[in-house]
């Protein structure tokens, strides 16, 4: 059992008003992620991933519906430090050093980095960044870089983590060997995972479930159980099992 917060959805709604058009990017959309699970977000560009992780970190605001991070609002649970993030493009400010730019949420929380300083170094090392904690991001491969999101992401210890294509701008093998380490760092952490990928093998090596989002309006198509247990090995990417989900699951993409 964990006592992590979960995330919950609800019938939520977002509309984008402008320049004559209007764009439903959310029609009532509901998802329930338990706490300590993993799940996949899957969707055609434009089905309104990035709008949900930006109503579920508080940065942007749903028209209709509420969304609470163990049961509070994403606001409130951002400023506690809950939630943490990782972006595609790893988005680390150049001119800080790893452990530096690791430390970041600290000063937005305006948390003392001192009481923090065990945790970077543990992290720094889960994520096989030993050596590198004064090397600025132009100084890193970018699988590296990756990881030093993924470690910026967990410095306050959330309980929930939104990722959103970490490893999009990586080449096949870094991602897979970047998929098995994250679901390392996963199983570590224990922290509840929303993962938006375009990668439908990366969705299924890491998630426990993988909900087919559809476009226009942006809606829940599908939600399919992943059963393989864990740690789960990159032999499983070609397990026929496998096969078959990656079938199931690009027919959902295409709405069948
Ligand atoms: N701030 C905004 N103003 C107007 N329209 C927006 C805004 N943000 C998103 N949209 C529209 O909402 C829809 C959903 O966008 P969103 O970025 O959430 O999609 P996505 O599924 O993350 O796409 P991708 O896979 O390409 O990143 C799109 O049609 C987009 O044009």
């Amino acid at each position: 059992m964990t006592d992590r917060a979960g995330i919950r959805i609800s019938r939520v709604s977002r509309v984008f008003e402008g320049r004559g058009a209007t764009v439903q990017a959310l029609d009532d959309v509901s998802l329930e992620c338990p706490a300590g699970s993993f799940t996949a977000l899957i969707g055609p560009s434009g089905c309104g991933k990035s709008t949900m992780l930006r109503l579920a970190l508080g940065l942007d605001h749903p028209n209709d519906g509420e969304i609470r991070i163990g049961g509070l609002e994403p606001l409130a649970a951002a400023r506690q430090g809950l939630t943490g993030v990782a972006f595609q493009d790893a988005a680390l400010m150049p001119w800080r050093t790893v452990e530096d730019n690791i430390m970041l949420p600290l000063d937005v929380l305006d948390k003392k980095r001192g009481a923090f300083r065990a945790k970077v170094d543990e992290l720094v090392d889960m994520v096989g960044l030993s050596g590198f904690e004064k090397a600025l991001p132009g100084e890193l491969s970018g699988g590296m870089r990756q990881r030093a999101a993924i470690a910026r992401a967990l410095v306050t210890t959330p309980d929930v983590l939104f990722l959103d294509e970490p490893f999009g701008a990586l080449d096949q093998i870094l991602r897979r060997q970047m998929n098995i380490e994250l679901q390392r760092i996963w199983m570590e952490s224990n922290a509840t995972t929303l993962l938006v990928t375009h990668g439908i093998d990366e969705a299924i090596f890491l998630a426990d479930r993988v909900v087919v989002m559809q476009s226009r309006p942006g809606r829940i198509g599908q939600v399919i159980d992943i059963p393989f247990a864990r740690p789960r090995q990159s032999a499983i990417f070609s397990d026929p099992q496998f096969h078959a989900l990656e079938a199931e699951i690009a027919g959902a993409l295409d709405g069948h």
